[in-house]
């Protein structure tokens, strides 16, 4: 008989490597960008400033801050064979799908691809994260046959995101909930998509590979697919009054609740109380659309407030089982006026910064990453046996 008691299944409780880009301390129920509560930089900084801070680990200067913002802001239009190669692909495909095939794109038109240095691949990764806004807008807007809208430098990054995927200027309250999404999904140690990014860079592939295998490993549901799936589920609930019985007949089905539970944290996602708050503080504006920038009636908001609280109190009294951040960016994204299958892609432009920290991380201190299995197959046998 085989051993496999030693096994840890989904490497959880196993310590890999060591990092200095995040902390995620399930004792304290916090998370720290090198060494910064993810709270504190969420409350005033913007996602140009974190990315920077996650990527060179000090905050920029003023002229770094500038320099950075306007290579990211000449940065910001697509080439034409990627537009060319979106077009190519159908509506009907996922958006995750679409977004890994022109982050590919990108890799093969990128000048640097095959230059490992730091300053090759800090270059790589500050053209990804000024390039995938586009991607994620242009793609959008095409599903609604609508042409697209051109990047405005004049606008940051947040800003100018909602300005090319919605034709209009977002309202302050719009903009300030996708700002703190941004800085809340950034980092966030050895999940499974950044595990992936190392993985693949630990080959000695390039950071480009590395980001395509990362989209794949966050489309699943399990991880980052989870915010699309949450506004599924709202869908199916309908409205707050139906958040129990909904929840029962789902855990009858051993159904497995999208936007709950952790596998670190497991008193709840210190995320979380940040993003709820982004969340209702654009319901409170009344400045919120429904998908697809479509108009909503006044009492969309607050009617998708009360199912958020409901069916979160129902889990927990019946499971104690918290929410984790895709819980509330789920409805918080589409009151912002984007597709429910947009929502992931949003979580890769995010995490994008994640990543790309990692990739060159890793490659400073490499290993080739290439664990064990126990092998349970037939005994060795021969042909003709
Ligand atoms: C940004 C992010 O990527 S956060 C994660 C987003 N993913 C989701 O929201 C998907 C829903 N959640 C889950 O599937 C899980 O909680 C995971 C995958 C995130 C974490 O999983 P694990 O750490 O492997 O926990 P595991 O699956 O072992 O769960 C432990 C127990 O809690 C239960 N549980 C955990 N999460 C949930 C959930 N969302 N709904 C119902 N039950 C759950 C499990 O069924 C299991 O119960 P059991 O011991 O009776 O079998
Ligand atoms: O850490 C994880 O396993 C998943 C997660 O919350 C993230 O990637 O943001």
């Amino acid at each position: 008989m085989t051993d496999t008691t030693d096994i840890k299944k989904g490497l959880a409780g196993v310590v890999v490597d060591t990092t200095s880009i995040s902390k995620v301390n399930p004792e304290t129920n916090s998370l720290l960008y090198r060494g910064y509560p993810v709270q504190e930089l969420a409350a005033s900084l913007s996602y140009e400033q974190v990315a920077w801070l996650i990527w060179h680990g000090e905050l920029p200067s003023e002229a770094e801050l500038a320099e950075f913002t306007a290579r990211e802001r000449a940065g910001r239009a697509l080439a034409d064979n990627v537009k060319a190669a979106i077009d190519l692909t159908p509506t009907s495909a996922h958006p995750m799908d679409v977004v890994r095939t022109a982050v590919s794109v990108l890799g093969a038109n990128d000048p640097q691809t095959a230059d490992a240095s730091r300053e090759a691949n800090l270059a790589k990764s500050e053209r990804l994260f000024a390039a995938i806004p586009a991607i994620v807008a242009y793609d959008q807007r095409r599903r609604h046959g609508l042409d697209v809208v051109a990047p405005r430098d004049d606008l940051d990054y947040s800003r100018n995101f909602l300005w090319m995927t919605f034709g209009d200027e977002p309202s302050d309250a719009a903009a300030e909930a996708f700002r703190v999404s941004m800085v809340l999904y950034a980092e966030h140690s050895f999940n499974a998509s950044t595990f992936t990014a190392r993985v693949v860079t630990s080959t000695l592939a390039d950071l480009h590979s590395a980001v395509v295998a990362a989209i794949g490993a966050l489309k699943g549901p399990l991880h980052g697919g989870a915010n699309e799936a949450v506004m599924d589920v709202f869908d199916e609930i309908g409205s707050a009054d139906g958040a129990e019985a909904w929840l029962d007949a789902a855990l009858a089905e051993k159904r497995k609740i999208m936007g709950f539970g952790h596998r670190v944290y497991k008193n709840g996602d210190s995320r979380v109380p940040t993003m709820q708050a982004a969340f209702e503080k654009l319901v409170e504006s009344g400045e919120f659309r429904g998908a697809g920038g479509a108009e909503v009636p006044a009492d969309r908001g607050p009617e998708l407030v009360a199912l958020y609280h409901r069916l979160a109190d129902a889990m927990d009294a019946k499971k104690s089982i918290k929410p984790n951040l895709d819980y509330p960016s789920g409805p918080a994204y589409h009151l912002l006026g984007f597709d429910t299958k947009t929502f992931t892609p949003l979580f890769v432009a995010a995490r994008v910064v994640g990543w790309t920290a990692h990739v060159m991380e890793q490659l400073e201190a490499n290993a080739l990453i290439r664990p064990l299995s126990q092998y349970v197959g037939p005994d060795e046998r021969h042909l003709g046996e």
